[in-house]
């Protein structure tokens, strides 16, 4: 387990190892596209050198095919630039770049081993000083993905290290023998480097994933996933302001649930949250996008409402409240009707104003008999 694990919970944690996968992939992408170009200037230079040891039609022959191989790889980055795949969309190209980059591979590696068959001692140490070189640059090019470094390594030099360790002679032997050992301490090397990024990447998600729950948790209520008291002052605020600015209507509908703790007492407090989670409920139901639903506390609620009337906060809040107490909520088999009063205010663009004239008529709900809604005026307070 990640130490960063236990911050997330399961669905907050999404599926990192092909992240990581999407990520490597992208990096390839990134910083191995110079090879693609150095491989046939490498390759023009070793043609050059061994125009006078080699046959020219295989030294030409060799050179086309990996001239090929390189236009299919170039074709391969163009449509990658241009398509710029998006999230795990780009885990559909890593079979064609593995593909280009192991048949790359291999025209090298099969190309030099029929070289060096054709060549005095001297120039198989040139061609073979050709390989290390080609093997050490799939090494920087491609450490981000083990088995394209370790595919990539493993093709350029097999061939002619195997061929050098059962010809039969002893600086080719030798040579053959620090090869073997070059690719295993580059094997070594490449998956410590691979293990060490998908670490750290790894450590990122976790990271960005904690900082988002950590700032949801600041201004949601844990317990029906509305805004918390202090988000629905802040965001509150600033949308008064921007209604104010407008000259657009601004309405608040608080809602208390009737008779709460009697339901504490009779269901039990699993219940009463439960009850609570079901009128939060009916308000999202309810709610435009630029809304701000709250639960002030205990069992008290509030709907900030933008471009909206008294007339229609009134239509809302009278929806509301015949919503939950025509919508039970059943507790094993038995139905729990949890009922609302409502007070309605659209005074001026002050939050806490606007709170104190809703709050006002709501006392006035209760004490008219409860589930109903009240609005307040500045001129008096009018029932429903
Ligand atoms: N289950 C549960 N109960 C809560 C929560 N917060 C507050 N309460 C309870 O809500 C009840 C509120 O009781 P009162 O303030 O007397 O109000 P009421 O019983 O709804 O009566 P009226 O508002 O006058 O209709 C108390 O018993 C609190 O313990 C909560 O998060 N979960």
């Amino acid at each position: 387990m990640h130490p960063l694990e236990h911050v997330l919970s399961d669905d907050a944690a999404p599926d990192f190892a092909l992240r990581v996968q999407a990520d490597q992939l992208r990096l390839l992408f990134r910083q191995s596209f110079p090879a693609v170009y150095i491989s046939v200037v490498v390759a023009l230079v070793v043609c050059q050198t061994l125009w006078t040891e080699v046959r020219h039609e295989l030294l030409l022959g060799w050179l086309f095919l990996l001239c090929l191989c390189s236009l299919v790889r170039y074709t391969l980055f163009r449509l990658y630039w241009q398509r710029k795949p998006q999230g795990m969309q780009i885990l559909a190209w890593e079979k064609p770049y593995a593909l280009t980059l192991f048949a790359t591979s291999l025209i090298w590696g099969l190309g030099i081993l029929w070289f060096v068959s054709e060549s005095t001692p001297l120039y198989r140490l040139v061609e073979f000083l050709f390989l290390l070189g080609m093997s050490a640059g799939a090494f920087s090019h491609y450490s981000a993905r083990r088995y394209m470094v370790m595919g990539a390594m493993t093709s350029v030099l097999l061939p002619t290290t195997i061929w050098f360790l059962f010809c039969g002679q002893s600086m080719e032997v030798s040579l053959s023998i620090a090869a073997l050992l070059f690719v295993c301490v580059l094997i070594q090397a490449g998956n410590a480097m691979s293990a060490a990024q998908a670490e750290n990447l790894k450590l990122t998600y976790y990271l960005e994933a904690a900082r988002h729950k950590a700032e949801q948790m600041a201004h949601t209520d844990e317990l029906t996933g509305l805004e918390n008291r202090r988000a629905f002052f802040d965001q509150g605020q600033a949308l008064a302001s921007y209604c104010e600015r407008n000259r657009r209507p601004l309405s608040v509908v608080m809602i208390d649930a009737d008779n709460f703790k009697q339901i504490n007492d009779r269901f039990g407090h699993a219940v009463g949250d439960a009850v609570l989670r079901h009128l939060a409920g009916h308000m999202k139901a309810r709610r435009r996008k630029s809304d701000i639903c709250g639960r002030l506390g205990g069992e008290e609620f509030a709907m900030l409402l933008p471009d909206t009337s008294l007339g229609e906060a009134m239509l809302l809040a009278e929806r509301l409240c015949q919503a939950c107490a025509t919508l039970p909520m059943s507790v094993e088999g038995e139905a729990v009707l949890s009922t609302v009063s409502i007070g309605v205010a659209s005074e001026g663009y002050s939050i806490e104003y606007l709170l104190s004239c809703a709050d006002e008529a709501l006392y006035q709900a209760k004490a008219a008999g409860r589930n109903r809604v009240v609005a307040w005026t500045n001129r008096d307070i009018i029932a429903s």
